[in-house]
């Protein structure tokens, strides 16, 4: 479980980036973390893994602090990070040694880690490219093999910052597909996001806006009642053509449930 508690924070004095944001996050949901370009998205994010830590308030996975420099180590191996710019995070000249890399440096066995390896690689459906170059992959590719390389380390948590935002639709959707696939097995996901139709298919959003949390609920109740423009933020076509053919009840969820089919993996 992750908890934030009155959690503040800012670049420079005065100007707060979080402000007072609470929340709380079980282990195995999907929560999508939304807002308009600069609301302090990215730095929640970074304040959940303890990349940066919090002016006031406490961030907390369940008992480990990020304010705890003993506890930063467990939560950096507990909560896996994926980027927006898959090329940012590639160390290594081959896809099995950017997998094995991580898995070095948190000195796992030798006699494990072929294991982990080729399984976290299946994982994301990379299982074909083991000594393939990773500057030569698609972007989804890339991104697959980004998140393979976390699952490697067998973390209990990822965080997806805007990671499809740079990705062609098809890389998107792969990368989406993986999303939903983790979160059926009992992955905690938290994606960020100001694309509103991924942000349709998480269980739980939270807005951000200039720094302070306006929204956290289901994302039916998102789109039905918070006037998004005024977040900048558009509503995803499928809500946009229900608000438009005025339908209720049933039908209602069933934009919901054909957004989540349409998404699926199988
Ligand atoms: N390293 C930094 N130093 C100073 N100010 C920063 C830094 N990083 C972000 N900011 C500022 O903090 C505010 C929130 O930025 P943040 O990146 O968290 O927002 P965001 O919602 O993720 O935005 P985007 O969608 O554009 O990535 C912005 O005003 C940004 O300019």
């Amino acid at each position: 479980m992750l908890t934030f508690d009155h959690v503040h924070f800012y670049y420079k004095k005065g100007q707060p980036v979080v402000d007072d944001v609470s929340f709380t996050i079980q282990a195995g949901e999907f929560v999508s973390i939304v807002g308009a370009n600069g609301s302090g998205k990215s730095t929640v994010a970074k304040l959940i893994d303890g990349l940066l830590l919090p002016k006031k308030g406490t961030v907390k996975f369940h008992q480990l602090d990020t304010a705890n420099p003993n506890d930063l180590m467990k939560i950096h191996q507990q909560i896996g990070f994926v980027f927006q710019n898959p090329e940012d995070q590639f160390i290594t000249t081959t896809v099995m040694d950017e997998v094995l890399f991580g898995l070095q440096n948190i000195r796992v066995p030798r006699e494990e880690m072929q294991g982990r390896m080729e399984a976290s690689l299946r994982a994301v459906h990379m299982e074909d490219y083991l000594d393939a170059m990773p500057h030569q992959l698609s972007g989804g590719q890339k991104q697959r093999v980004a998140i393979a390389a976390i699952l490697a380390m067998r973390p209990q948590m990822i965080i997806f910052d805007e990671a499809t935002s740079m990705l062609d639709p098809e890389g998107r959707k792969q990368v989406l597909a993986i999303m939903q696939d983790l979160h059926h097995q009992g992955m905690t996901i938290v994606h960020i996001t100001h694309h509103m139709e991924e942000a349709l298919r998480a269980e739980r959003i939270l807005l951000i806006h200039e720094g302070r949390l306006q929204f956290d609920g289901d994302p039916l109740r998102f789109f039905e009642t918070v006037a998004v423009t005024i977040y900048q933020l558009q509503l995803p076509f499928e809500v946009r053509l229900h608000q438009t053919l005025q339908l209720e009840g049933p039908i209602a969820v069933n934009w919901k449930e054909g957004i989540r089919s349409q998404w699926s993996i199988n």
